[in-house]
């Protein structure tokens, strides 16, 4: 049974078709990437399964349980979490006051410092835990949010182009703690631009077009699917892609 799974998923903006009949689905333990052009409709359909939007029509299933009905809150209570874009820290309070905040209600007192001990380690954050979160350098922001969004320890983790803005390396290490979320049994659903993060951490890629799926397969199918390349990649890089995932260096 799919963690979370969207059946015929309707979205109508009055007469924009924006999701069109989306069907997707996430094993438990899957690391999905979705991409596709600007206006693809890829934060409408992040929207719908948070609830934030409700469908024209179409259900969703959250572990098998139809969730269509529920609002955001019942729906993190069961076990989503999300990381927007823009972050959504405290910025006049320090990065480990920010966790309190997220984790204070759900930890006993007597174990919620090691608890944040722990996220901050795993977030490259422990020498910054007295510091400003306004103070955080972009990339570092966007890490404490991802502790805010992990901090609960959800099911499924919804991440909006977590690696918007980030220097190479900071995208890497985002894909590394995306994959060690994942060993512990985290699911994920990640909307990301950089091809480089959705090699590192995709087990699955699915193509929205037009509000469609147009695609869906493994990061390798998807750069040698070449009509993803003529709506999305553009010819060139798609060619480049699948030649360097061939290991041909000359491509
Ligand atoms: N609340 C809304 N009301 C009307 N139209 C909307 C609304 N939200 C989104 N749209 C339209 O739906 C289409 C898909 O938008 P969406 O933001 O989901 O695409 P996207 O794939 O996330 O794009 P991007 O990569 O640029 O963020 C766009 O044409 C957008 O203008």
């Amino acid at each position: 049974m799919p963690l979370i799974e969207t059946r015929a998923l309707n979205k109508r903006f009055g007469g924009l078709h924006v999701t069109n009949n989306v069907d997707l689905a996430l094993e438990a333990g899957e690391v999905h990437c979705l991409i596709g052009p600007n206006g693809a409709g890829k934060s409408t359909l992040f929207r719908l399964i948070l609830g934030e939007h409700s469908p024209s029509s179409g259900a969703i299933l959250f572990a098998g349980e139809d969730i269509t009905a529920l609002k955001p809150f019942q729906r993190i209570r069961r076990g989503m979490s999300v990381k927007f874009q823009v972050p959504g820290i405290f910025k006049a309070l320090s990065v480990r006051q920010n966790l309190e905040i997220a984790m204070q209600h759900h930890y006993p007192p007597a174990s919620l410092a090691e608890e944040i001990d722990k996220l901050l380690a795993f977030l490259n954050l422990s020498a910054d835990a007295k510091r400003l979160a306004g103070n955080l350098s972009h990339g570092q922001k966007q890490w404490l949010e991802i502790g805010m969004a992990i901090s609960l320890k959800p099911r499924l983790l919804l991440l909006d182009e977590p690696t918007a803005g980030m220097s190479p390396e900071e995208t890497f290490a985002t894909g590394e703690m995306v994959q060690r979320l994942n060993a512990e049994g985290m699911t994920v659903l990640a909307v990301e631009h950089d091809m480089a993060f959705v090699r590192q951490v995709a087990h699955k890629v699915t193509v929205l077009h037009l509000g469609r799926v147009f695609a869906q397969g493994s990061i390798d199918e998807i750069v040698a699917n070449e009509e993803v390349a003529a709506i999305y990649l553009g010819q060139t890089t798609a060619h480049e892609t699948a030649h360097e995932a061939a290991g041909d260096v000359h491509a």
